[in-house]
């Protein structure tokens, strides 16, 4: 199993983002995550290409970018120069999925598609095999924050069920809402990774929440 944290970037200023990133480096975080928001979209605002790679430059931990944005292929290569080692779109922001992917592998980075609570994940039939990770979004992206969505744990046990069937090595990832309660059950469920961001920064040792998360 692994972890992504995301940085809580938006409330954040500069010296705090900083600040989250060096603890992450010695945390026993998988990844980093960096959450992109254009406000299209999702209704938030994020941050851009700069800011992602002043997270590279002081990043020890791989960067996974989760794009909450539309037309995403406009931005990939930049995404990737700022640093991303997965690059992950959304399902519902892409006409052209296949293309997308192949642009993203292409550019020597993992494929993610996330998909949207509202998502079935059988539409994933014919693109499985093809990627590298797949984002369940475990609540309505745009805020941190947010309360979980338990429908999740039937969507990533049809996930597996779609990958094993399709021979994917596509691993299942869980984006909103985690923390230690319900992180058991995604794991049991079939989940390989998991990105917390409010459970973790709002925690009095952050470093060990995700140490806790680490161990189950
Ligand atoms: O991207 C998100 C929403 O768009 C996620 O919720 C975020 O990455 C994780 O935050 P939290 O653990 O607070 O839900």
């Amino acid at each position: 199993m692994s972890i992504l944290i995301s940085p809580s970037i938006l409330a954040a200023d500069f010296a705090n983002l900083q600040k989250e990133v060096e603890m992450l480096n010695s945390s026993e975080a998988d990844y980093i995550h960096v959450d992109i928001m254009d406000g299209v979209f999702v209704p938030n605002i994020s941050f851009g290409i700069p800011v992602t790679e002043a997270i590279h430059s002081h990043a020890k931990k791989p960067l996974d970018v989760h794009l909450m944005i539309v037309n995403p292929d406009n931005y990939l290569e930049s995404f990737r120069r700022a640093g991303a080692e997965i690059i992950s779109v959304h399902y519902e922001a892409c006409a052209h999925l296949h293309r997308t992917v192949q642009a993203i592998h292409s550019l020597g980075a993992k494929a993610g598609i996330a998909i949207n609570p509202h998502t079935s994940v059988n539409l994933l039939e014919e693109i499985i095999a093809d990627i590298d990770v797949v984002c369940l979004m475990s609540v309505n992206p745009g805020f941190g924050g947010q309360k979980f969505i338990e429908n999740t744990y039937s969507k990533v046990s049809r996930l597996r069920y779609l990958i094993l069937e399709k021979g994917s090595s596509a691993k299942i990832e869980i984006d909103g809402g985690v923390n230690l309660n319900n992180a058991p059950k995604l794991i049991a469920s079939g989940a390989d990774i998991l990105v917390a961001g409010s459970f973790v920064f709002s925690s009095t040792n952050p470093q060990q929440t995700i140490a806790n998360l680490k161990s189950i």
